[in-house]
């Protein structure tokens, strides 16, 4: 192991590990420039962080302690980082791993939680600042990607401390409760004491981190995420140290007086599903619950809480999904233009069927009128007939006498 000019350490893996698996889980273009991932480990000292992390990625990022730390009870809690590059079957991972050592560890825990939720929040805060900034295309994503609570395996049930950092961390990272060397429980005590946890959770509604199951998925997947999820909490045991097994087989475990217990054995211990789930098939789902839902939330709260709109800040620029957007936008522009213009068509035919309709009422209404003007002409005209007719009758009655005279006269002549 050796650290590179930048701080970073460039470490080899003993053995498989399982991110290779990543570009199944990621599109191939992301295959070149390498993945990232941050986790977080919190739990008082002792509970074996640093060794779970070397366990989970196969590889010293924690040299081992061979004096155990002692801890000032009165100091305040610090946070760690440590960067290293891993390589498995030529896929690069930039793992980042945030430790908070003296985490519980105080005379007074009760506040231990806040400098943690300060942490993760200014994770978020230095991401909504870079998404302001110009220069928006080198975002560094310093967000944490999953949280690993360690807990105590007193065989009991949660404690005071532990629900207080469950509850107020759960909405702002993926929350992965472990019970931390479960090697010194039985199967027994760990199912009873997993139980009560879990009991525990619901009671206080903290919303740990469970792999969703998608409609599409086919059955295989489910049942393995359904797998996955039936072990929360893990049970985990950590070790890089080989052991060899009574029927001679070499096992990375913890030798006892009694037996082994072996770190990659399902029937021992959860690590082989907990390691699956972060690395091998939910590492990617982690990340885009971390960007879309877990930082949108703190995003528009944030926003919110300033008096801003959440379209006020543009988002992080990704030239693939920035194309997409365009194209989306052009074709809602389309599809509004080709509604204006139906409504309009609409319009002028309502419009023209109605000067239609009127002027065929007015038509009508002439037409009409004309009828009655006539009508009444007719009438008149023959009331005007009438009267004539019976002038001439009443004529034709008093006239008679006069011609007989003028004709005799005539005759006469
Ligand atoms: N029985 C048992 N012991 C473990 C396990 N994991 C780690 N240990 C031992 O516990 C001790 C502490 O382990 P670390 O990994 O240093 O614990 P840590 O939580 O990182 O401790 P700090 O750095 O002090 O916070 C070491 O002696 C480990 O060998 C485990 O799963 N079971």
């Amino acid at each position: 192991m050796a650290a590179g000019a930048n701080g970073i350490i460039q470490t080899k893996l003993n053995a498989f590990v399982g991110f290779s698996n990543l570009p199944n889980q990621h599109h191939r273009r992301s295959v070149k420039k390498g993945f990232h991932f941050t986790i977080m480990v919190v739990g008082e000292s002792g509970l074996g962080k640093s060794t779970l992390i070397n366990t989970l990625f196969n590889t010293t990022l924690y040299p081992e302690k061979k004096v155990p730390i002692t801890t000032d009870l009165n100091k305040s809690l610090d946070i760690q980082e440590i960067s290293a590059e891993i390589e498995e079957s030529g896929v690069k991972l930039r793992l980042n791993v945030i430790d908070t050592p003296g985490f519980g560890d105080f005379i007074n825990n009760e506040d231990s939680w806040k400098p943690i939720l300060r942490s993760v929040e200014a994770r978020y805060d230095a991401y909504l600042e870079q998404e302001q900034s110009q220069h928006r295309a080198k975002i560094t994503d310093n967000r944490i990607h999953a949280c690993l609570y360690f807990i105590a395996p007193t065989g009991h049930s949660l404690r005071q401390l532990d629900i207080e950092f469950m509850r107020r961390l759960a909405p702002r990272v993926n929350l992965i409760p472990v019970i931390a060397k479960s090697d010194t429980l039985t199967d027994e005590e760990v199912a009873a004491f997993k139980q009560r946890i879990l009991d525990d959770i619901i009671f206080n509604k903290i919303e740990i981190y469970r792999p969703p199951v998608y409609e599409d998925d086919d059955e295989d997947t489910v049942a393995e995420t359904n797998e996955i999820t039936s072990k929360i909490p893990f049970a985990v045991v950590g070790s890089n140290k080989d052991v060899t097994t009574s029927d001679g087989r070499t096992v990375r475990g913890r030798a006892y007086p009694w037996g082994i217990i072996e770190v990659d054995n399902e029937d021992h211990n959860d690590f082989v599903k907990l390691r699956q789930m972060l690395i091998r098939t939910h590492m990617e789902e982690l990340k885009r619950f971390t960007s879309e839902v877990l930082y949108e939330t703190y995003r528009t709260q944030r926003l919110e809480a300033s008096g801003r709109t959440q379209e006020a800040i543009p988002k992080e620029i990704n030239p693939a999904a920035s194309l997409e957007e365009q194209r989306i936008v052009h074709e809602q522009k389309l599809a509004k233009m080709e509604n204006d213009m139906k409504l309009v068509f609409q319009q002028k035919v309502q419009e023209k069927e109605a000067k239609l309709k009127q002027s065929e009422e007015e038509l009508y209404a002439r037409h009409k009128e004309m009828r009655e003007a006539l009508e009444k002409q007719r009438a008149e005209l023959e009331d005007k007939k009438r009267k004539l007719e019976s002038l001439v009758h009443s004529a034709s009655l008093m006239k008679p006498a006069t011609p007989e005279k003028t004709r005799k006269k005539g005759i006469f002549k």
